[in-house]
């Protein structure tokens, strides 16, 4: 089944796993360490098809070589306690409401390590936004559930809010992250919190070699700004989604931070204002004013782009954490030739699954 997991079989897939790395950048091979995750109960996002018997409702996934043919998911030991726990008392309670139950298509789970619960209700109808509220209000006072919003074809009901505060903790000290339904978080939080703490070594033992500011892109919702802002004299941080940066900008508030600077700008044109170019969205940073000794990249799948990775070899070090080692290992042929590999780190943030998350520390050639 889709959902299930094998702890017995879990060290044996982190090996391969790590081979695997290995085999793509092998250059890593002396200074790796690796983060194990839980074997069970660790995601804390999930999301579910919902299949419609003239009888009953179940939550479906679908295997790609049968596609057409659903597979009923009773549990989702992957999924973190308080969803897993939550998955069959929400259905049976929508089965009992036509306004819930009809048109139904899909529910998402969001969950934090805080103990909050969000659930999105996802229909293929148009939902009649007076009577769902009322019925999702029922809903909500009878199970565990903190924040419900109902979705369709440009609808979005909000009983109150579309998000959740997740707290993280690494070296004693924890941070406040807000958490947007439907935007980019780390799902797996005890791996997240891992990758702050190794982040955060690295960052310590750069800034006790040179004082420096950091310059970060791909920032997201400042997931590692924040972790990292008592460590560099101040940061400058980009991303390119909207809703993102507006995240960010709450979470600095919400943790009291004001050495963080967060900027909506997308890495290409990162590259081109410091090299001079006037961005409107740049008119209140004077880049002068830093002293960019270090670069944080978290990029998409693809990898950085060509602008980027030539702006990024200007810094006497890079901190790059990537979520695909075939663009990793494209990025280091080049990163290489101007830097050597100081330390690397595997994170193991989606377990039984291919993906590899992982993290390398890059200092300028003597
Ligand atoms: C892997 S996520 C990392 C987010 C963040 N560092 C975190 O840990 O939550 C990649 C981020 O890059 C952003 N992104 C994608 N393409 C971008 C681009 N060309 N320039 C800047 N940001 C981009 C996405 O919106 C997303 O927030």
């Amino acid at each position: 089944m889709l959902c299930q997991v094998f702890p017995q079989q879990y060290q044996q897939q982190l090996a391969d796993k790590q081979q695997r790395l290995l085999d793509l950048v092998p250059s890593i091979a002396d200074s790796l360490q690796v983060y194990a995750s839980p074997p069970k109960h660790y995601r804390q996002r999930a999301e579910f098809r919902i299949w419609h018997t003239p009888e009953r409702l179940f939550y479906a996934m679908f295997d790609s070589a049968n596609p057409k043919q659903p597979i009923e998911i009773t549990s989702c030991p992957m999924a973190c306690e308080a969803i897993d726990q939550l998955m069959q008392p929400l259905l049976a309670a929508i089965s009992d409401s036509d306004t819930l139950k009809n048109g139904l298509f899909e529910i998402d789970f969001l969950a934090t390590l805080s103990g909050e619960m969000l659930v999105t209700l996802i229909y293929r109808k148009k939902i009649d936004e007076q009577v769902w509220s009322l019925a999702a209000q029922k809903l909500r006072e009878t199970l565990p559930i903190n924040h419900l919003i109902g979705r369709s074809r440009k609808q979005k009901i909000l009983l109150d809010q579309d998000f959740v505060i997740e707290r993280l903790a690494t070296d004693n000290q924890a941070w406040l992250f807000q958490q947007i339904e439907n935007s980019f978080t780390q799902p797996n939080a005890e791996m997240a919190q891992n990758m702050l703490a190794w982040a955060r070594e690295q960052s310590r033992q750069i800034v006790a070699q040179q004082p420096s500011d950091l310059l970060e892109l791909y920032c997201g919702n400042g997931h590692f700004s924040i972790a990292l802002a008592d460590i560099y004299s101040s940061v400058l941080a980009t991303e390119i989604s909207k809703t993102s940066v507006k995240s960010a900008q709450f979470n600095l508030a919400q943790n009291a931070i004001a050495n963080v600077t967060v900027v909506k700008m997308a890495a290409e044109e990162v590259a081109q204002a410091l090299a001079g170019k006037a961005f409107n969205r740049m008119a209140d940073v004077d880049l002068n004013r830093y002293n960019f000794k270090t670069i944080f990249v978290d990029p998409p799948r693809s990898g950085l782009d060509d602008l980027t990775r030539g702006m990024a070899t200007y810094h006497d070090n890079i901190l790059y954490i990537s979520c695909n080692p075939e663009t990793l290992a494209h990025d280091l042929d080049t990163l290489l030739t101007t830097h050597d590999l100081v330390s690397a780190a595997l994170f193991d943030q989606f377990p039984y699954s291919h993906h590899i998350e992982s993290g390398v520390w890059l200092r300028r050639k003597a």
